[in-house]
């Protein structure tokens, strides 16, 4: 019995050997959700293995901050920029990073501070786990924002952008529109709400049945292709928005930013100099517009609360995450929190650490005495 390894392998090579055409377009649908499913079967092995024996620990998100990973090719600059991006700020301990070479800093803008994660050069192959390749992308997986790194003179990103995407990271993508609900019985049924260009059911069918489905009812509710199918089908995939630095402009000749940002249209880009501090703030704040933040005002308990200068933080945070970013002991010593606003089922609700805040909600967070 060959091992997942091998199968996948002989998979991959018939993909390799079949033409790429439209008639052949549904077979290797079929084989690359037999990959995926492989692929799975292995992750889960893994994560046995694990979890099993001394795990080598994971990279562990910091809560309460967003976080924009640095992703560039090695040289490119990444280290100079986030030096610029958060200046004074970056000393911040490594100790939630032990398993990883990744660097943290925090860029503070608009009253928003923003974790920026410097990566090693992300190298070839990397998604299948060469070097420190891995570890790189999980930390790429958690973040909010991708910063690309360009160098202007080195422009091409096919190969990471190539890495990024068997890493099953989707930039600038969102989650395709599709529902797969298993059942006991009846086999596998389709039922698109649109007219289909790019797929056929047929197509579905066979990569659903491929993937080791055996009853499930499939609404598809997007104009989807193969290789979305596959996405839907992995569900393992992250859908992070990207914003792009075009790096080294101090160096560049007249037009030749202009000719990078036209290769690279798909991404929003900023032409920066890290050497210099070139173009630093417009960076800052297409970042920021790229995030999507919320305004908590802070009340400290028996006073008015301070409206003019909110907490800012990220949608989906939790009381617990406003407390750890306003300082480390504060989750230690949090006995409750009173919240007005959007959030609030009725104004002065008392709550815990695990409610979720709003835009513009005020908050009194009630401590212990030490
Ligand atoms: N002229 C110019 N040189 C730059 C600029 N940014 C970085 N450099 C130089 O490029 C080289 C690489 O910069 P780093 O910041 O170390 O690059 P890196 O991407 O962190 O590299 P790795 O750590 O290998 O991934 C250094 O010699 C920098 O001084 C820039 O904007 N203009």
């Amino acid at each position: 019995m060959a091992t997942i390894e091998e199968q996948i392998e002989e998979l991959e090579k018939e993909i390799a050997n079949t033409k790429k055409n439209k008639a052949t377009e549904a077979h290797i649908g079929k084989l690359k959700a037999k990959i995926a499913k492989l692929a799975m079967e292995k992750e889960k092995r893994l994560e046995t293995i694990k979890a099993g024996g001394g795990s080598k620990g994971f990279y562990v998100k910091k809560a309460g901050n967003a976080t924009v990973a640095l992703v560039g090719f090695p040289s490119v600059g990444k280290s100079t920029l986030l030096n610029q991006l958060t200046g004074a700020h970056s000393e911040v301990g490594a100790y939630h990073f032990t398993t990883l070479d990744v660097v943290p800093g925090v860029m503070e803008y608009n009253h928003a501070k923003i974790q920026i994660l410097d990566m090693p050069g992300l190298i070839k192959d990397a998604s299948r786990g060469k070097g420190r390749g891995r570890e790189v992308i999980a930390a790429a997986r958690s973040a909010d924002i991708i910063l690309l790194v360009v160098d202007i003179f080195n422009p091409d990103l096919r190969v990471l952008l190539k890495e990024l995407y068997n890493s099953a990271i989707r930039l600038n993508q969102h989650a395709p529109d599709v529902n797969i609900t298993t059942a006991q019985q009846g086999g596998i049924i389709v039922k698109p709400t649109l007219k289909l260009t790019k797929i056929t059911v047929d197509t579905i069918k066979d990569m659903v049945a491929a993937y080791g489905h055996i009853n499930a009812t499939v609404v598809v509710r997007e104009d989807i292709d193969v290789e979305q199918m596959l996405d839907v089908l992995a569900g393992n995939r992250v859908y992070i928005k990207a914003v792009m630095a075009i790096n080294k402009v101090d160096l560049a000749k007249p037009g030749q930013l202009e000719a990078v940002q036209e290769m690279h249209r798909q991404y929003k880009s900023v032409g920066v100099s890290a050497a210099t501090g070139y173009n630093m703030d417009a960076l800052k704040q297409e970042i920021y517009d790229q995030i999507d933040m919320i305004r908590i005002y802070l009340k400290p308990q028996g006073q008015e609360a301070d409206m003019k200068e909110p907490l800012i933080v990220k949608r989906g945070n939790s009381v617990g995450d406003v407390c750890e970013l306003i300082h480390r002991d504060f989750k230690n010593a949090f006995r409750y929190a009173m919240v007005w606003g959007k959030s609030a089922k009725f104004p002065g609700q008392t709550v815990g650490m695990d409610h979720i805040v709003e835009d513009e909600d005020i908050l009194c967070i009630i401590v212990k005495r030490s």
